[in-house]
């Protein structure tokens, strides 16, 4: 059995965590073995840097390269033996949150990224990336109402215009593995979205 890699993506409140237990138990539906990770994290290691990533103030530099030393971390423990084994794989964001949030958002230079990507991951890809897609106020308003906000989310709204701009980017650049889903619905019609894509996978 081969195994697949399907990443969630989305600017903060979006609503992609929401919906990533509801594809994994599609998934198992389908006799799959799935493993649910996330980044930053992922490993004990990955862990302790998402505490760092998501708390401490550091050079723009530093945080990419934080954010691709816990991706390699999470490849050698996680990813890449889940796949091997032939489990599915879901997580919460990947390298394309780095493009979005290292690059757009604070304006790193894509090409710098670029050879990261390259470095920590030149073969592998998710074979599908869901872009959970929404306006700021949006996203906003979903965050306000649930808890205190970490460094990323306490970001003003330019910062998440450019961030949202960079993941629709990519989605255009990558038309094979992106699928947007217009996350301004209502969860259980998104969810219906979902269940149809997942039984085409
Ligand atoms: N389609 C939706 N309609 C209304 N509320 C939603 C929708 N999707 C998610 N929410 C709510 O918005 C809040 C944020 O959702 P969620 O945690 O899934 O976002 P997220 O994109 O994973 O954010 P973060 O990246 O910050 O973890 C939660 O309270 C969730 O219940
Ligand atoms: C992988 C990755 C993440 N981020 C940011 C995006 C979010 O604000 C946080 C993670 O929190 P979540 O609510 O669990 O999604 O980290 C980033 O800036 N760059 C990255 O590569």
């Amino acid at each position: 059995m081969v195994g697949k890699f399907i990443t969630f993506e989305g600017i903060d409140g979006a609503g992609k965590s929401t919906h990533i237990a509801f594809v994994a138990d599609l998934l198992k539906a389908q006799g799959k073995r799935v493993v649910v990770t996330r980044e930053p994290g992922g490993t004990p290691l990955g862990e302790k840097l998402r505490d760092l990533l998501l708390h401490e103030k550091m050079h723009l530099e530093t945080e990419a390269l934080l954010m691709f030393a816990a991706r390699r971390e999470h490849l050698a423990q996680v990813i890449e033996p889940a796949l091997a084994r032939g489990d599915w794989v879901i997580s919460d964001r990947f390298t394309d949150a780095t493009f979005a949030y290292q690059g757009g958002g604070r304006k790193l230079a894509i090409d710098k990224l670029t050879a990261l990507e390259q470095w920590v991951h030149p073969n592998l890809q998710p074979d599908l990336t869901l872009l959970f897609d929404v306006p700021l106020e949006v996203a906003r308003a979903r965050l306000d109402a649930t808890r205190e906000l970490d460094k990323f989310e306490q970001e003003k709204a330019d910062f998440f215009d450019a961030t949202r701009r960079e993941y629709l980017r990519r989605a255009a650049e990558f038309p094979g593995r992106f699928r947007v889903i217009d996350s301004t619905r209502s969860i259980p019609v998104i969810q219906e979205e979902l269940a149809s894509l997942v039984r085409g996978i």
